[in-house]
């Protein structure tokens, strides 16, 4: 068996690890980067996550009347399969022209505390290290459901995003970022779909308002909402495969469903990813993990044996590219700054679930506001109503609502809700702007382009009341 001594271990080519790797090798240190598979080159995101089911999001969008649902499908998996290719190639060729980085394909298993033995086949490396970055990242919460092992109908959204054929009946568990995406994306293509959500109410982070205009949206899509519902059971038939319901013990919302049976050609589970810690060897190398499997780390990411550091899903944090991203600045900071940054300077992170239009929220909700002790002023307008923004018209997307939560006291903003054509975008810069202190007058004041859909910014903050 060889063994080689490096600088810097990365287990898992995710966002945070591989920035890190990039970083200490341009400095001229001796790194490894293993990943275990030649597919995920560049991590989940641009291969099984983000990437590929936003440019189904894309195609999904754009199919119209008179195109066949089966030939368009087909058409934008390839056209997926091309651009997640070309993504990896260029990902492996980021690590690849430094000289000192090596990417080793393989699974890296703890040996010692920052000692991993790598397995290819029969071969077998041996790699120590001063320093050790894990960055293995999450995998689907299979649910302990009767009928799902054994199933040939079960996918992951892995497996369905493969798929050739346009399922014509998916049924999804669990409506949440995946399940909600998903859905809204095949239903587009020209599925039936049917969600079961046991929470009591779909985009229960919101406020009451915006989840109820990005459902009816969906629902407009095509899809059907079964909320209250825990799916218990899978049965796999010839012309599908059948999950049974039952009203699940809502949180404080009344159940929208007694129970029932809904029948699929696929079906979907999207309950949740949880850390890639198991056989990892995190025992034998006295690295510690939470009671949720995720490796215990404090706030500059140091796990608990010291020169391991933990990034991107793999620590329990927040579920994405960007927190990976921004974990990699924790770490570097630590390895190569001040030491200052960690993960309790973040502030006024945004999200966005991609439906059409996308939902991206910041920030609180006016109900969290109002609980928090602020004096609120709400400022709130349907996309169809706003003359200013002729952006949607012109990409003929005027479904949905921007919803600002201002403090009456300080002008601040202190949350806001688009769900509108570009909101991914937008919200970047209401984010920089409550991070930064800039007010709700001043955002509305600025000058925009035009036509742009920032511009929605002066005619809805213009009602703040
Ligand atoms: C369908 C889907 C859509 C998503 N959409 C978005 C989105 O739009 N925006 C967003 O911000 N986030 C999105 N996410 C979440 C985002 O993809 C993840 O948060 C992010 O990719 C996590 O990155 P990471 O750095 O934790 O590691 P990952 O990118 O998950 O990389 C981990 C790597 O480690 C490798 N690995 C695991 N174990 C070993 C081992 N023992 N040895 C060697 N290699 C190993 C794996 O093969 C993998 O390549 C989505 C996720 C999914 C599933
Ligand atoms: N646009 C984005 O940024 C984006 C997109 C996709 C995924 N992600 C990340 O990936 C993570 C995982 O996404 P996810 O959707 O798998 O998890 P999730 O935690 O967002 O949602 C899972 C949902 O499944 C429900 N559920 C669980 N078991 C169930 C059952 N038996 N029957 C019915 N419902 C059930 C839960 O109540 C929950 O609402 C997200 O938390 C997010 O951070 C982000």
């Amino acid at each position: 068996m060889d063994t080689v001594h490096v600088d810097l271990l990365v287990i898992g080519f995710g966002k945070g690890g591989k920035t890190i790797a990039a970083a200490a090798g341009r400095r001229g240190l001796r790194v490894a980067m293993v990943e275990q598979s030649e597919q995920m080159c560049g991590g989940t995101c641009i291969n099984v996550g983000c990437v590929p089911t936003k440019a189904l999001v894309h195609d999904a969008e754009s199919r119209r009347p008179g195109d066949s649902p089966a030939d368009w499908y087909a058409r934008a998996v390839t056209r997926k399969a091309d651009l997640t290719a070309l993504l990896r190639g260029k990902n492996f060729d980021m690590l690849d022209v430094i000289d000192s980085v090596t990417v080793v394909t393989g699974r890296a298993v703890f040996v010692g505390p920052r000692e991993a033995e790598v397995r290819a086949g029969g071969d077998v490396l041996r790699i120590d290290a001063e320093t050790v970055v894990i960055d293995t990242g999450s995998e689907p919460v299979i649910p302990d459901i009767p009928g799902v092992e054994g199933s040939s109908r079960v996918v992951t959204s892995t497996e369905l995003i493969a798929t050739e054929d346009l399922p014509a009946r998916l049924v999804v568990v669990g409506g949440g970022y995946v399940g909600i995406e998903l859905a809204g994306m095949y239903a587009q293509f020209g599925s039936q779909v049917t969600v079961l959500e046991s929470a009591g109410r779909l985009f229960g982070r919101e406020d009451d308002d915006v989840a109820d205009a990005a459902r009816a949206i969906l629902e407009r899509q095509g899809v059907t909402f079964l909320t209250g519902a825990r799916a218990t059971s899978i049965h796999d038939a010839d012309d599908g495969a059948t999950v049974t319901y039952e009203a699940a013990p809502s949180s404080g919302t009344p159940s929208a469903t007694a129970g029932g049976a809904v029948t699929g050609d696929l079906v979907l589970l999207a309950a949740g990813r949880r850390p890639v810690t198991a056989g990892l060897g995190l025992d034998v190398a006295g690295i510690r993990t939470t009671d949720r499997g995720a490796v215990e780390v404090d706030e500059h990411l140091r796990a608990s044996v010291p020169g391991v550091y933990a990034v991107g899903d793999v620590n329990g944090g927040p579920q994405f590219t960007y927190i990976s991203l921004d974990d990699s600045r924790i770490v570097l900071d630590q390895l190569y700054g001040t030491g200052e940054r960690s993960t309790a300077d973040r502030d006024a992170v945004p999200y966005t679930v991609f439906i059409s239009p996308p939902l991206a929220r910041v920030g609180l909700t006016e109900q969290a506001a109002r609980a928090a002790g602020h004096d609120v002023l709400v400022a709130s307008k349907a996309v169809a109503s706003l003359a200013a923004m002729p952006r949607a018209r012109i990409v003929e997307q005027t479904d949905g609502l921007m919803k600002f939560v201002v403090d009456a006291g300080s002008g601040l903003v202190l949350g806001a809700a688009l769900l509108c054509v570009d909101s991914q975008e937008l919200i970047n810069t209401v984010a920089l702007a409550m991070r930064h202190g800039v007010s709700a007058a001043e955002l509305r004041d600025a000058i925009y382009t035009h036509p742009s859909s920032t511009e929605g910014f002066n005619e809805v903050l213009a009602a703040l009341a």
